[in-house]
């Protein structure tokens, strides 16, 4: 029996690669794609890349969205909530936005503004424990896109120790899908072509997001926009908790966790991520090593970030909420 699902925001970055994405599942229907100011437009003039699929945004409406057995929230922060208490109990939900990801209200507040929603089950099936409560959830929080290339790569080295949880440090630079499609004046190409810029620096909303999942007690964390459409790169530091730790015990601490994930891989000695190599791709890529002059064990991870970083992972989700192969639909290689 194929589900039906529908799209809230798919006028959007992360709502066209869920449309792309779902076209290709082989379980679920797209039966309905919905939108803001762009409602009542043909898909193909929005997304020229669906423009085969022969849909047309329609309003959000929640009596629409609520008719499908499954619905990705893929809109603003602030709009998840209001939406997602007006449908059924029994419609299983994906949230892309940040509304429901974190436990600390105060934290929501005073990075996102506004009354914090309540917390649903964090999307991020890599982390110990968290397929099995995905998998028994019918709401989700999708993990945010710095969140999920930062989290993968720092979990495991502080579940084993081997890095200190209150001095880690993260530089990651983002291609511009990252921002959303609405316009803004500082993301016109002739700004962001040929510059590398810094931005909430020392006061980004992933901080809260990454301390929660990772254990981390203090993160410095610098993001970077990148003159590149899509993908991430993330360079993780953190001070080792003892002078045995090489890039090779770092490596083995990567490999064991990700050992049976089919979207994460650590790459071998000698080889560098690269965004290119996960772009359209549900994967994120990890190198490891040790720098022994500073003295700082150093992981580096890519992810596409409208992938395993936005509708990738939400489709992950989605996939263990239905009882799905957990990989159906997702692509594992990027196409560079
Ligand atoms: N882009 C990314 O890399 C990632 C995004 N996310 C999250 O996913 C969500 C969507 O992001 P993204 O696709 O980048 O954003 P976009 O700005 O590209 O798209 C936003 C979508 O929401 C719709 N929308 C805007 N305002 C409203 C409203 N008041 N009510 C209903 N719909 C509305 C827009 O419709 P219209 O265009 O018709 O006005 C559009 O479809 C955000 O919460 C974001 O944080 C998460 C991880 C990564
Ligand atoms: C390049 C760029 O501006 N990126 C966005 C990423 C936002 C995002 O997608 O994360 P959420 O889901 O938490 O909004 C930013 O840094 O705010």
């Amino acid at each position: 029996m194929s589900i039906k699902a529908a799209v809230a925001g798919a006028s959007g970055y992360a709502g066209g690669e869920l449309l792309r994405l779902l076209a290709g599942h082989p379980d679920i229907d797209l039966v309905t794609a919905t939108a803001h100011s762009q409602a009542g437009q043909p898909l193909g003039r929005v997304h020229p890349q669906l423009a085969a699929l022969d849909l047309t945004l329609t309003e959000t409406d929640p009596a629409t969205l609520g008719s499908a057995d499954l619905v990705f929230l893929a809109l603003p922060h602030g709009e998840s909530a209001a939406l997602a208490a007006q449908l059924p109990a029994g419609v299983k939900i994906v949230d892309l936005g940040a509304d429901h990801r974190l436990i600390d209200g105060a934290q929501w507040t005073k990075y996102y503004g506004g009354e914090h929603a309540g917390t649903w089950t964090y999307g991020l099936p890599e982390l110990p424990g968290q397929r099995l409560q995905i998998a028994d959830s019918d709401r989700v929080a999708a993990t945010g896109c710095y969140a999920v290339a930062t989290t993968l790569a720092l979990a495991p080295l502080i579940a084993a120790d081997l890095i200190e949880p209150a001095d880690v440090v993260v530089v990651a630079a983002s291609g511009t899908t990252g921002a959303g499609k609405a316009p803004k004046p500082h993301l016109l190409g002739s700004e962001v072509m040929s510059d590398l810029s810094p931005y909430k620096v020392g006061a980004h909303q992933h901080v809260p997001e990454i301390k929660q999942a990772t254990g981390a007690r203090s993160l410095s964390f610098t993001p970077v926009l990148a003159p590149m459409p899509r993908g991430i790169l993330a360079t993780v530091t953190g001070r080792p908790t003892s002078c045995d730790i090489t890039g090779a015990v770092v490596r083995e601490v990567l490999a064991d966790a990700y050992a049976n994930e089919p979207f994460v891989h650590v790459l071998a000695d000698g080889q560098q991520p690269h965004t290119s190599a996960t772009l359209g791709s549900n994967s994120c890529h990890l190198q490891a090593a040790v720098d022994l002059d500073s003295g700082r064990v150093i992981v580096v991870s890519a992810i596409d970030n409208l992938g395993k970083g936005a509708a990738g992972q939400a489709v992950q989700c989605a996939n263990l909420m239905l009882g799905l192969a957990e990989t159906a639909g997702l692509p594992i290689y990027g196409t560079r």
